[in-house]
């Protein structure tokens, strides 16, 4: 599959300057970056794109509730927007915040989804559901017209897959799912261990929907289209947390500016 040309503009106003933040210091690598101000930065970047009347995606996440709490202070000063939160968390952050809230059941349609990812690399292809909300995030940003995707830049890899990838799965039949599940790795080139994801109580994790999530630990996933095709037709999986072609443009936010990444 050929990779589609890219343009990347970097912004070199300073992270963490008139925006400000709040959120502890996070030593990485040698020098100390305060990771939680760098995704306030992509969070304020990407709210620039955020005109009056739109119809918008609301992401889930610790970077996607700086953009909600951003968006808010825009509706006090009177934009008129509405949104649709991908997460119990998200929608409760966005009644917190003032934004108006609407349900794919009132509009069919986004203008723009603005969201967190776990990974995200070169073609903009992602790893998400992290925060177990992929479901409901790929449901709204399939959706939009637009999906722009914000993080601080640790987030940008030569390959998707160091993170684990979650899968939500139905617990019905669950090891025959893991089984195809396994299969469909090993078609797609890759393989590794799948570990239930649990709760800090104990049990297994639950999904907004009532689900559960496998993160499956492949590292490097050589073709990712591939592999999500060969999970999504899987009949225990519910999705996957790939998400492909879905983004249109990354912003992603690193200690020497903003850079934007475009896809084509
Ligand atoms: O399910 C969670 C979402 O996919 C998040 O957008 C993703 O995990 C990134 O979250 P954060 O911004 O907290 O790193």
């Amino acid at each position: 599959m050929p990779i589609p040309a890219r343009k990347t503009t970097l912004d070199m106003r300073p992270p963490g300057g008139p925006i400000g933040a709040s959120g502890a210091a996070r030593k990485r690598g040698n020098s100390s970056v305060d990771m939680d101000a760098l995704k306030r930065q992509a969070a304020a970047r990407a709210l620039e794109e955020v005109r009056d009347g739109m119809k918008l995606g609301l992401g889930t996440g610790s970077t996607a509730k700086h953009f909600v709490e951003l968006l808010g202070e825009k509706v006090q000063a009177g934009m008129k927007v509405v949104g649709v939160p991908t997460s119990e968390a998200t929608k409760a952050d966005a009644i917190r915040c003032g934004v108006p809230l609407t349900t794919l059941d009132e509009v069919d349609h986004l203008d723009l989804t603005i969201d967190g990812a776990d990974e995200i690399d070169a073609d903009l292809n992602l790893i998400k559901g992290g925060g177990g909300a992929l479901l409901r995030e790929k449901i709204v940003a399939s959706a939009s017209d637009r999906m722009i995707v914000i993080a601080d830049d640790s987030k940008w890899v030569d390959a998707l897959g160091r993170f684990p990838l979650p899968v939500e799965v139905i617990p019905f039949g669950l090891a025959a799912t893991q089984a195809a599940m396994a299969r469909a790795f090993a078609q797609a080139g890759v393989s590794g261990q799948m570990v239930i994801r649990k709760a800090k109580e104990g049990h297994a994790f639950v999904t907004d929907g009532g689900h559960w999530i496998v993160d499956a630990h492949l590292g490097r996933i050589g073709d990712p289209p591939r592999l999500a095709g060969l999970l999504s037709v899987i009949p225990g999986v519910v999705e996957h947390g790939l998400f492909i072609g879905l983004a249109s443009r990354a912003v992603l936010a690193g200690a020497q500016g903003i850079r934007v990444v475009e896809r084509r």
